[in-house]
């Protein structure tokens, strides 16, 4: 990433030209510089999923999510909505096959044991379950309601912040099911990399899917790579075999990265008969997921594609967080309690944690607030220096004098433009970053013999054990809600979705909006200042 230049005036470094299509939004950002704050409206140039900050460059569209609307048009707020509408429209199984039948739910709300004589011919019609979700019921997605654009973290479409209404899908068993269970081969598959959690979903989609009436459940080993390598076959999958996987993390049926085209990954399904698919994965696999969706109504296949969002890097848009983020700030306490013991009984002692977060910082910036040990937090979404009167050594030689230890602790994908880049990527086509921790860890240590100031500095990578836990208690059950909504989901005939959490509710997302570009940490946003209210750290530029 580009360090942002200390002057406020500037233009495009000229190393780096804007390509056509990138989108372009301002944000406010207050920017802290030495004891001053400078409010900057600084343009966010996505470019590869990561944000690059740039002074004063001249963005030719409107905010993405403004679509370019007129203000003077009187009616921009309704045209605004209606294109939301539009967008966040989920696509369903009736766009395809208008004559698609539907049958009544055979998902029961109360449940009552098989041999209760009572009831062996169905439940007394005069019973009413008012527990399935009217298709058109809404979650709300943004709640509040700014009154400024200098408010925290506003997010106003017009000059005026007026109050716009965006509702999004409920999440939840309809009345009307589009699939018979009898009729159903369900599939699911997971990708990427491992996270918190996996197994406790796909624990709930098979017992959710055995409570429909589904019988014929099979788990792709090792992500997409299941469809199409010979030698691995599906994993016949029940509630019997799935009773007790959540007690142990990884994934039942592997993952991986790369594998076969789209394209394959469909005649696959079409041999196999699979009319159900439960994809779990991040961005990528996400991607993947909704061109098997297109793949799918292309060939006219009455298909179901239904995503679970899995990124420990919580970098999924529009959700209060995705499933394993919970687990892993929480694993992460274990190490930056480590590495501060150490700091702590050691003579001068400094103690670097590496936590994950590719483009995101959640990890570290929560972890940090939680344990409340970190004087430094180093996240990708920053700009730092290293060295100069102004970085992160000079910090670190102040805590030494007058602390007499410190705790640092960055995000993966913090600092690349100070690190050497690998130009490798891994086969899936991300970047393989350049270790940060290490080089921060290196530096430190030169820095110190440098200026005659002993310092032991001792560093932690716990990434591979946080990622391999198992899911907690909150986890948990926010795994068991979104693997029962997937399924759910899929009966209600909608395809291309995924799940997510939005202000405590449960909702569906067409995948393309959820996918856009990484989510991050908002410089500007309260959290990240009440983590520099925590661990008291200036501005490293
Ligand atoms: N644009 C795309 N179109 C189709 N498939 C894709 C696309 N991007 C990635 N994939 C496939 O999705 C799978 C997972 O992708 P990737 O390795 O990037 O992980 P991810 O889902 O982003 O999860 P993680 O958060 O762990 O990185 C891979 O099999 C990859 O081939
Ligand atoms: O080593 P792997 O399996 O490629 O995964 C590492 C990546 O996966 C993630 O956990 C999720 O994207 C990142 O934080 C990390 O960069
Ligand atoms: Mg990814």
């Amino acid at each position: 990433m580009e360090t942002l230049p200390r002057t406020i005036s500037g233009s495009v470094p000229p190393n780096l030209s804007l390509p056509p299509n990138n989108t372009c939004r301002h944000r406010l950002l207050t920017y802290r510089h030495g004891f001053t704050h400078l409010n900057l409206n600084l343009p966010i140039l996505r470019s590869q999923g990561r944000s690059t900050l740039f002074p004063k460059v001249q963005c030719s569209s409107q905010p993405i999510s403004k679509n370019n609307i007129d203000f003077s048009d009187p009616d921009w707020k309704s045209k605004y909505q209606q294109d939301f509408e539009r967008r966040f429209n989920i696509p369903h199984i009736t766009d395809i096959f208008p004559d698609a039948h539907s049958f009544p739910s055979t998902f029961c709300l109360r449940m009552r044991t098989p041999v209760n004589e009572d009831f062996a011919e169905g439940y007394p019609s005069d019973e009413e379950w008012h527990g399935y979700i009217n298709n058109n019921d809404r979650v709300l997605l943004k709640v509040i309601h700014y009154s400024s654009p200098t408010s925290a973290g506003a997010e106003c479409i017009d000059p005026n912040c007026t109050w716009v209404e965006q509702w999004v899908h409920r999440a939840g068993p309809r009345e009307k099911i589009f699939f018979k269970p009898e009729e159903v081969k369900a599939a699911i598959v997971t990708c990427g990399g491992l996270c918190p959690g996996l197994n406790d979903v796909i624990r709930q989609i098979v017992i959710t899917l055995e409570i429909y009436g589904v019988r014929n459940i099979v788990g792709i080993p090792f992500g997409y790579r299941g469809f199409s390598d010979k030698g691995l076959a599906e994993m016949p999958l029940s509630r019997k075999v799935v009773q007790n996987v959540h007690l142990s993390g990884g994934s039942l049926l592997g993952v991986s990265r790369g594998g076969p085209s789209v394209s394959d990954i469909v005649t696959s399904m079409e041999e196999k008969g699979i009319n159900m698919l439960f994809v779990l994965g991040g961005n990528g696999t996400h991607a993947g997921a909704n061109a098997i969706h297109n793949e799918c109504r292309k060939r006219k296949l009455k298909v179901a594609v239904v995503g679970v969002p899995k990124t420990i890097d919580n970098d999924i848009l529009l959700m209060d967080k995705t499933f394993g983020f919970d687990t892993a700030v929480e694993e992460a306490q274990r190490a930056i309690n480590s590495a501060y013991i150490e700091a702590h009984s050691a003579y001068h002692g400094i103690g670097i944690v590496k936590l994950m977060g590719r483009s995101s910082g959640f990890i570290a910036m929560q972890s940090s607030l939680a344990s409340g040990q970190v004087d430094i937090c180093l996240i990708p979404e920053v700009p730092f220096n290293l060295h100069g009167p102004h970085g992160v050594l000079r910090h670190l030689k102040y805590l030494i004098e007058t602390k007499g230890s410190a705790v640092v602790c960055v995000a993966e994908g913090a600092g690349q433009n100070l690190v050497e880049k690998t130009n490798a990527t891994d086969a899936s086509g991300n970047i393989v970053l350049g270790d940060v921790g290490v080089h921060i860890q290196q530096e430190t240590k030169k820095y110190f013999k440098e200026i005659g100031i002993p310092a032991d500095v001792k560093y932690i990578d716990p990434t591979y054990m946080i990622r391999a836990c198992r899911a907690n208690a909150s986890d948990g059950i926010l795994c068991t809600v979104l693997g029962q909504n997937a399924v759910h989901g899929a009966f209600a005939g909608y395809s291309g979705i995924t799940v997510g959490i939005c202000n405590t509710h449960y909702v569906y997302f067409p995948i393309p909006e959820v996918i856009s570009h990484a989510r991050e940490v908002d410089p500007n946003s309260r959290m990240w200042h009440r983590c520099l209210t925590s661990t008291g750290q200036p501005d490293f530029i």
